[in-house]
């Protein structure tokens, strides 16, 4: 469930005065997502989706907020934030801050083929080259220096074999430098359940709240290793190939960039066994997260430990 601001049409109606949409028509929550609470709002003019904000504050936003605004200017697949009367695009309703954006076509999907890789590739790569004229700065906040303190909390609760893993994949990164590799805006969460699909076309992306100015390269990583997974933590050849194709498109990876390609995604998976480890032994209070499996990643760098070819012909 996640609704845990609950919004009525007597909230909204008053609300939507603020905006040049319409009359209310219908409100219903939004029952996936685990942060923030999404109603699906129907007004005279169309369909959007109202977010409000259970963690972040108004003051947190505006790093996401824009970029979102700066990539609907460019005609990236995302909901692109609209304002209000005022101009502004947070609002505020029931204590919470707010965002409205345009319903987007499409639906969610676990199991995507290698046509839907491909697209979702070219887009990252569009994506990439279009923030490359955004100015925000936001550090990434689960970088190195995060998940090498944090693995450094969860030893206690892993196993022997686990945590000597865990221990060598920190130390391994730790040599690995990447200085010579692009940067620019990152998604950095761009798993299956951040983007709609429509058809084989990407619908658009969501859930913004994990961008940050980091290497494009681990961008892909993190994209490849979750759409292109196998149930056992392998990687699908085809899927693979097919997103690389897509995303190189757009922008060809430099010769850095293959060569430190193999290392990447170890680095995209070691993030995410930290973070799913974290979430699992130690839940923030008050979080009402499903925690996910923490083996999975683990599974996912042994796979790629293992691997001879990364699908870059
Ligand atoms: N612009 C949109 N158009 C259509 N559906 C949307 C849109 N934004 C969100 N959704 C729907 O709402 C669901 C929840 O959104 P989201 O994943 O952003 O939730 P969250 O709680 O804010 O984030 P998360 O769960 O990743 O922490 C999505 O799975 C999607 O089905
Ligand atoms: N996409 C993340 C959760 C949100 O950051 C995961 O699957 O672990």
């Amino acid at each position: 469930m996640s609704v845990f601001t609950t919004v009525s049409s007597d909230d909204l109606a008053p609300f939507l005065k603020r905006y040049s949409l319409g009359q209310l028509v219908d409100i219903k929550g939004i029952a996936a997502g685990v942060t923030n609470t999404n109603y699906f709002v129907t007004t005279t003019h169309g369909k959007y989706v109202l977010t409000l904000f259970e963690t972040l504050r108004a003051d947190e936003l505006p790093y996401y907020v824009n970029l979102m605004v700066h990539l609907g200017q460019h005609g990236i697949a995302i909901a692109a934030p609209i304002a209000n009367l005022s101009g502004e695009y947070i609002d505020e309703l029931n204590g919470k801050p707010t965002l409205l954006v345009p319903c987007l076509p499409g639906a969610v999907t676990d199991s995507p083929n290698a046509a839907q890789c491909a697209q979702v590739g070219e887009m990252l790569a569009q994506m990439h080259l279009a923030a490359a004229s955004y100015s925000g700065q936001m550090a990434n906040p689960r970088g190195p220096q995060w998940w090498s303190a944090t693995a450094h909390d969860m030893y206690p609760f892993m196993g022997e074999a686990e945590a000597a893993l865990l221990h060598a994949e920190v130390q391994l990164q730790s040599q690995h430098k990447f200085d010579q590799l692009p940067r620019g805006v990152i998604h950095a969460d761009l798993f299956r359940d951040n983007a709609l699909m429509n058809g084989d076309l990407v619908g658009g992306f969501i859930d913004f709240y994990y961008a940050c100015n980091d290497i494009l390269l681990y961008d892909l990583a993190i994209t490849l290793n979750d759409w292109c997974v196998l149930p056992d933590g392998d990687i699908d050849a085809e899927r693979a190939q097919a997103m690389l194709a897509g995303y190189q498109s757009v922008r060809p990876l430099t010769t850095d960039e293959v060569a430190d390609w193999p290392i990447m995604l170890r680095a995209a998976a070691l993030r995410f066994w930290v973070s799913r480890l974290l979430d699992f032994h130690k839940p923030a209070a008050g979080e009402m997260t499903f925690a996910k499996d923490p083996g999975h990643f683990q599974r996912v760098i042994e796979h790629h430990k293992q691997r001879s070819d990364f699908w870059l012909s």
